[in-house]
């Protein structure tokens, strides 16, 4: 899958952009606050219809604009295709061969890129939800059983939660709820850890030769129940801690167990990542999990996704950016951005883009 073209109108700081790429690698040179970040946000923005790095996505829209619109013709299995997203102050529009998309669920997928980013370097300290979100947005864009299984959890937890708050109290009728809430956690669980097992193998020969090492990346899913017995252990240990737990989830009025509790430990040969790895370990563990999300996407899309690096390609050392785009393969489309320009040997198909207040221009190019 290529990005093609890209159009970009009152985003961030952008006026009104249009651009060609080719397949490739797209290097984009920059001081800093000029919009580097803010052009691999809008190809993100296409990817998963939010930021990778705010929340309201109204402040996304240049000052003093009313609307933000992001197009781009995309080639994918052979084929051009035309995607749109515009916020407006009417709400968020999709578009796909200019059909407009009601449900976000129904976009996402569709155009796949993989981000990475400096905040991403906070995964092993942050907190559990970070790490959850983490994995639920990357296996969202993969499984749309998995988004929906997860959507179907939160209602109902919800409604367990605001239930909780009620006077009275009907135990017959919290005892359904935990039954819906068992069986659909134990599918998210077991499509979590199938996820990351997939991910930390594919993940492994990149570890291996990034690192330098040869150890291996490992996790522990941690949660309240033994999630590696059968089902029917695994769901009468989930009865009982529901029913052990309920007054003092009477008490607080919230749900205590639960997958929305649940969290990832990770290990770099067998040593917690948060405590004991580098920063420069930790970017190569990180880089070498988002090439385990490039390659799961490719396997079951048959398409590989466009690589973001924001600012962090110039944070690993000369021999290690040269590994890692000689282990890329070459079909990848990525984009990196840089306040210095870097050479990038070896490699056929770079393009240097320069990037000056949301204006950019054609640099430089090596194509074969
Ligand atoms: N909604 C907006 N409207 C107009 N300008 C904006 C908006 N949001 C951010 N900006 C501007 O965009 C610029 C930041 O761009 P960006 O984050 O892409 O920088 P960058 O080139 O990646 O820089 P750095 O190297 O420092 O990371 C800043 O000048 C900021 O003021």
């Amino acid at each position: 899958m290529n990005l093609k073209l890209l159009s970009i109108v009152n985003f961030r700081n952008y006026e009104k952009v249009q651009v060609e790429f080719t397949p490739g690698i797209h290097v984009i040179v920059g001081k800093n606050g000029q919009g580097k970040t803010n052009l691999l946000e809008s190809i993100y923005y296409l990817s998963c219809t939010k930021s990778h790095r705010i929340k309201d996505d109204r402040s996304l829209i240049k000052n003093n604009s009313t609307f933000f619109n992001i197009s781009a013709c995309i080639e994918k299995q052979g084929k051009e295709i035309e995607i749109r997203c515009n916020l407006n102050e009417s709400g968020k529009n999709l578009f796909l061969y200019r059909n407009p998309i009601k449900k976000v669920s129904d976009f996402i997928g569709f155009f796949n890129a993989v981000m990475f980013y400096p905040d991403d370097m906070n995964l092993f300290s942050s907190t559990p939800k970070r790490r959850r979100q983490f994995v639920d947005l990357e296996l969202g864009k993969l499984s749309k059983t998995y988004t929906k299984t997860l959507n179907d959890y939160y209602q109902i937890l919800k409604e367990r939660n605001s239930y909780l708050k009620n006077d009275t109290i009907d135990e017959i009728f919290i005892d359904t709820l935990d039954d819906q809430l068992i069986a659909l956690q134990l599918k998210i669980v077991k499509q979590r850890k199938k996820f990351m097992d997939d991910i930390l193998s594919k993940s492994e020969d990149f570890y291996l030769k990034l690192s330098g090492t040869h150890g291996k990346i490992t996790y522990d899913y941690i949660s309240d129940v033994n999630y590696d017995e059968n089902e029917e252990v695994m769901k009468s240990q989930l009865y009982e801690k529901y029913k052990k737990n309920r007054k003092k989830d009477l008490y607080f009025k919230s749900t205590s167990i639960g997958i929305h509790r649940d969290d990832y430990m990770f290990y770099m040969n067998g040593e917690e990542v948060n405590t004991f790895a580098s920063q420069g370990q930790k970017r190569v563990i990180l880089l070498s999990l988002k090439l385990g999300i490039v390659y799961a996407i490719h396997e079951i899309t048959g398409e590989y996704p466009i690589l973001l690096l924001d600012d962090v390609f110039s944070e690993l050392d000369e021999e290690r950016r040269k590994k890692l785009l000689e282990l890329l393969p070459k079909e990848i489309q990525i984009f990196i951005s840089t306040t210095d320009m870097i050479q990038i040997e070896n490699s056929n198909n770079i393009h240097y883009w320069k990037i000056d207040n949301g204006m950019i221009e054609i640099m430089r190019r090596n194509s074969q």
